[in-house]
């Protein structure tokens, strides 16, 4: 690596052939004398027979990994893991987790793994749970984690931690930090969450405290830029399925039947992507990024007359997100509506539309329509198989980032391995499903649904734009 340009916000290397590392902070950026400890891992039996185990500090992960033989090596992240000197004495050590804003399943097995890694892993005895969100810092009394009160947790939906929307104060949270003595602060949460741990971070950095702040991302509906994936999803699309199968069912089972299913996702249509694709009983999936109409030729009408004269039966995925201008059209206070954390309200779309489909077939034929929402059925499960092995490693990755001295930073899959991100390049933008992408054509060609586009209506941003992740 040649060069490096550093200021308060971003820490960017750059190397041979166009490589730039955005790096994440160091302890040792702002306590260049901090001491060092051998890596308890080194003589821990279950380790110890990993031929290199520890992390090499120059290993670093690509964003693009697709590439022509002339492309520049282009932008990299720091790979996560563990390394041979950490910057914490274990008995030192106060660490605390909080979950914030909407659930996800998962959330326990990632606050199990936090406290079991640093448990059995680093030796630190003293973690606290945060009571109910970023509020909890300073509104609520902590409570004591241990590997005994973690054990069986994994097996149950939701946080046993609670969690919540708004509150945060970051004066008041570095406040409760600091008169608590906590060193290590593990946030679990989403865009907004992230957004928080940005200005927590920024705060300890100008109080000048050796307090490390990570963040794991907790995203069902797949909204964070730069990661794969995170926990969550793929049991949120598993779920889904069962709500599909029932409106399948209720569908074909009167006439002209149309079951009609709403998923999460408010700015990122991954899930209703995902469950169409998984499910093969879609007749039509509708996401924000792809933006439909009712009336006339090519419209969604249209399409619905088509396919039950077909087929005599249809199911309709539709993201919480999708045809939200169709109905801000209709409800004027919709546009201004904000929950606690300043996240849009969305209207029920799903009850919407089940409306206007039932008024504009009202006179023409007989219709049987299963509204059928399961939203938060899909988020309050508990985590399946691959999530809990997600959940293993996003924990694991981020106590062995603070633990090496790094700060300021959420863990993420990028391209298969666990990175460690700055929070600038997670919470600049949201992930979005991109309809130029050959994933959203597999849709339209497995529901054969129109695209409800004309050409020039195709968003020039996204045909230059940087391509959503998920990408097969
Ligand atoms: N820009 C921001 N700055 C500081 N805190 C934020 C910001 N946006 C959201 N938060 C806080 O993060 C927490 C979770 O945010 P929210 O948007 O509800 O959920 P999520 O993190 O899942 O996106 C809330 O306590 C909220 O007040
Ligand atoms: O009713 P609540 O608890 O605000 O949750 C609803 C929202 O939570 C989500 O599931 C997740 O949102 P966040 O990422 O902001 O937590 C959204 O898809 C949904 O609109
Ligand atoms: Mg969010």
């Amino acid at each position: 690596m040649s060069s490096s340009v550093s200021n308060s916000d971003r820490k960017i290397v750059t190397g041979s052939a166009g490589y730039i590392l955005e790096d994440v902070p160091h302890f040792t950026d702002d306590f260049p004398d901090c001491p060092t400890y051998p890596n308890p891992l080194q003589d821990n039996a279950a380790y110890s027979v990993v031929k290199q185990y520890f992390v090499d500090d120059d290993d670093t992960v690509p964003q693009k990994i697709v590439v022509h033989p002339d492309s520049p090596r282009g932008t990299h992240f720091r790979r996560a893991g563990p390394r041979q000197r950490v910057y914490f004495e274990s008995d030192d050590v106060l660490a605390c987790i909080v979950t914030c804003g909407g659930l996800c399943p998962g959330l326990n097995t990632v606050i199990r793994e936090i406290v079991c890694g640093l448990s059995y892993m680093y030796g630190v005895k003293r973690i606290l749970g945060i009571d109910g969100g970023y509020r909890g810092f300073y509104a609520r009394n902590t409570i004591h984690l241990d590997t005994n009160t973690v054990n069986d947790i994994h097996r149950s939906g939701g946080t046993i931690l609670g969690t919540s929307r708004g509150g945060h104060d970051t004066t008041k949270i570095v406040d409760s930090i600091q008169d608590r003595g906590i060193n290590q602060v593990y946030i679990i949460g989403g865009d907004g969450s992230q957004k928080g741990a940005a200005a927590i971070f920024e705060e300890i950095r100008r109080r000048k405290l050796k307090v490390a702040v990570a963040g794991i991302p907790k995203t069902i509906d797949n909204d964070i830029p730069i990661i794969d994936r995170s926990f969550g999803f793929d049991t949120a699309v598993e779920e889904a399925q069962r709500a599909i199968n029932a409106a399948h069912v209720e569908a074909t089972s009167f006439e002209n039947g149309i079951g009609l299913v709403k998923l999460m996702g408010r700015y990122s249509g991954f899930i209703a992507m995902y469950a169409t694709l998984a499910s093969r009983d879609v007749d039509c999936c509708l996401i924000p990024e792809s933006p439909f109409f009712l009336e006339g030729p090519g419209g969604l009408f249209e399409f619905i007359s088509k396919r039950l004269k077909e087929s005599g039966h249809m199911v309709i995925v539709i993201a919480e997100g999708a045809g939200q201008d169709l109905l801000a059209e209709s409800i004027e206070e919709s546009k201004t509506l904000k929950d606690a954390s300043g996240n849009k309200l969305l209207q029920d779309v799903g009850l919407w539309i089940s409306q206007r489909i039932k008024d504009h077939f009202a006179k023409k034929m007989t219709l049987n329509l299963k509204y059928i929402d399961p939203t938060y059925m899909i988020r309050a499960v508990p985590s399946n198989a691959s999530d809990n092995v997600c959940c293993t490693l996003l924990a694991q990755s981020a106590v062995h980032g603070v633990m090496a001295g790094y700060n300021g930073f959420t863990v993420g899959l990028v391209n298969g391995r666990h990175t460690y991100i700055p929070f600038y390049r997670i919470t600049e933008k949201q992930n979005k499903v991109v309809t130029t992408d050959r994933m959203w054509a597999r849709l339209l060609s497995s529901t054969n649904q129109p695209s409800f586009m004309k050409h020039d209506d195709i968003d020039s941003n996204q045909l230059v734009g940087e391509p959503g992740t998920m990408k097969w």
